[in-house]
């Protein structure tokens, strides 16, 4: 009985030193170097749903961070027993980029996610290393230029689809944005964007939309913050055990279609001498580099771009549109710009200021990967003379950073002329990363900044957007933030 009860307060006590003792005082130590709260165990969650609860978004006091004061080094929370540095400051987050070899993804909200996606985004070292480098070729913008007409095709569909269905006044931006941008990763990917394909009635877009979905719910659970995702991955609910099936009979499904394409891809350059299809695995087999990268690692790194690629796109033009019914001057400029171009070349619409302008605006107002993934130290270095721990989280927060004053005049407004001001060149180009930077930077962000363009372009020559009135915006995260209920937007057609 003595030794029960002394095991159990060895126990006790071990668990009040790790959760509580170890991690308050290293926050003690790191909160000299700017503001910073710790929460036992909960940290950073508490603040995302105060935020929700007291403000409607569950980023407000990110983009807050630096109102009161904006010369702030960092600031210093937990998860779980790990502190966290978020840092935006210029020099620090340039400091961070340079020391990119000190630190490793931070698994814990990305590893149920992992379970079904192991591509580029999450690999690390000589495994990174040869996908970058075999996909640099591919999303080089000269080539991704060719995939225009495939993402011009794909958008006409989705209009004529809104139409057809008479979705015009109960058009879900963000929803639809997501199908559009998910077909056209796929059709970036094979050439042509697989809307017929069927796996248990659902398409290639509705599969991967329901697992990640899946996979996000599950990682939003107190189960899987108590347990990981073991729990899923055991199968130990029926939801969870239906989730890995699909998952598997998915896998199997995209692998035969990869396999079927390339060997389509051959044929067709050995018996023409070249091929039709503009796509990414066009670009890898006709130039021999398919040889360079195994069946497997091709699979996950398509479903990491789908995953890296389908959400943020179709967030970024689903906010840009409500955001252009509630801004109505810059709503008509920019309709004015579109209306009188008669270029529709890509090269032209590329060049447009004030598409430009309105998109990089967006991408620093509501930036859909402006927190980016966490980095744990893998061993003690220095960024912007700050020691850093092993062990310890850093997360550069673009978020806040586009929202300091000392970089971003009256940076609460969405305006986009300020991106037609010369003033704003002279900025540090640390102080503006909607697509990150450093080694690596997002490797599609030529494909999502020529899609938006594309699309909007086309959307608003079609249509005239408006918002319900009554309609109340509140942002709460799922894998991005995004809103709580559905923005459904109306549409007329344009004469
Ligand atoms: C508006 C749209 C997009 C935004 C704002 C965006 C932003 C970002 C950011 C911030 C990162 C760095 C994440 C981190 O290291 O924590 C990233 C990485 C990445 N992005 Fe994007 N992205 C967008 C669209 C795309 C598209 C269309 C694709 C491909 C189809 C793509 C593929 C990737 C990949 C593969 C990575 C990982 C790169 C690596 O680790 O080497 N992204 N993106």
């Amino acid at each position: 009985m003595n030794i029960i009860l002394i095991l159990v307060l060895f126990l006790a006590a071990f668990i009040i030193v790790k959760l509580f003792i170890l991690p308050y005082k290293l926050h003690k130590k790191y909160k000299k170097y700017g503001q910073g709260q710790f929460v036992p165990i909960l940290g950073e969650i508490l603040e995302f749903q105060q935020n929700l609860q007291k403000n409607q978004d569950m980023e407000y006091s990110l983009k807050h961070q630096l109102d009161k004061d904006p010369y702030q080094k960092v600031y210093v929370t937990n998860i779980g027993p790990y502190i966290k540095l978020r840092i935006f400051e210029p020099e620090i987050i340039r400091d961070f980029f340079q020391n990119q070899h000190n630190y490793k993804k931070f698994e814990f909200f990305t590893g149920n996610l992992m379970r079904f996606v192991n591509g580029i985004i999450t690999a690390e070292g000589q495994d990174w290393k040869s996908s970058r480098k075999l996909f640099s070729q591919a999303f080089h913008f000269d080539y991704i230029q060719k995939l225009a007409p495939l993402i011009e095709k794909s958008t006409n569909t989705i209009i004529d689809e809104i139409i057809a269905k008479n979705e015009l006044q109960n058009f879900n931006s963000i929803t639809c944005m997501q199908e559009l941008t998910g077909r056209v990763v796929i059709a970036s990917f094979f050439g042509e964007s697989l809307e017929n394909e069927r796996l248990k009635g659902r398409t290639i877009v509705e599969t991967l939309s329901y697992i990640l979905n899946a996979l996000a719910r599950q990682t939003g659970t107190l189960i899987y913050l108590i347990f990981g995702k073991k729990f899923f991955q055991l199968g130990l609910t029926k939801h969870s055990r239906e989730i890995n099936q699909l998952i598997e009979e998915f896998n199997s499904f995209l692998q035969n279609k990869i396999a079927s394409k390339i060997e389509e891809i051959q044929n067709d350059i050995k018996q023409n001498g070249n091929t039709s299809n503009f796509s990414i695995l066009a670009q890898l087999v006709s130039t021999s580099q398919i040889d360079q990268i195994s069946r497997q690692q091709l699979f996950e790194d398509f479903k990491a771009f789908y995953l890296a690629g389908m959400d943020t796109t179709g967030h970024l033009l689903g906010m840009t549109m409500y955001y252009l019914t509630q801004y109505k001057d810059v709503y008509s400029k920019l309709q004015q710009e579109i209306d009188t171009n008669q270029d529709q070349s890509i090269q032209c619409i590329s060049q447009l200021p004030y598409l430009n302008a309105v998109i990089k605006e967006s991408l620093r107002y509501y930036g859909p990967a402006n927190i980016l993934f966490d980095r744990i130290a893998t061993s003690d270095h220095v960024i912007g003379g700050i020691p850093i721990k092993k062990g310890m989280i850093i997360t550069p927060f673009a978020i806040s950073m586009h929202r300091n004053q000392n970089i971003f005049e009256n940076p609460h407004a969405y305006n986009p002329s300020r991106w037609l001001d010369k003033k704003i060149s002279e900025i540090n180009s640390f102080s503006y990363i909607p697509f990150s930077s450093g080694q690596r930077n997002c490797i599609g962000q030529h494909l999502a900044q020529m899609q938006t363009k594309i699309i909007l372009n086309k959307f608003i020559k079609k249509f005239n957007f408006s918002c319900p009135e009554n309609y109340k915006l509140v942002m709460a995260f799922k894998f991005l933030s995004e809103p709580v209920d559905p923005l459904c937007l109306k549409l007329t057609l344009r004469q």
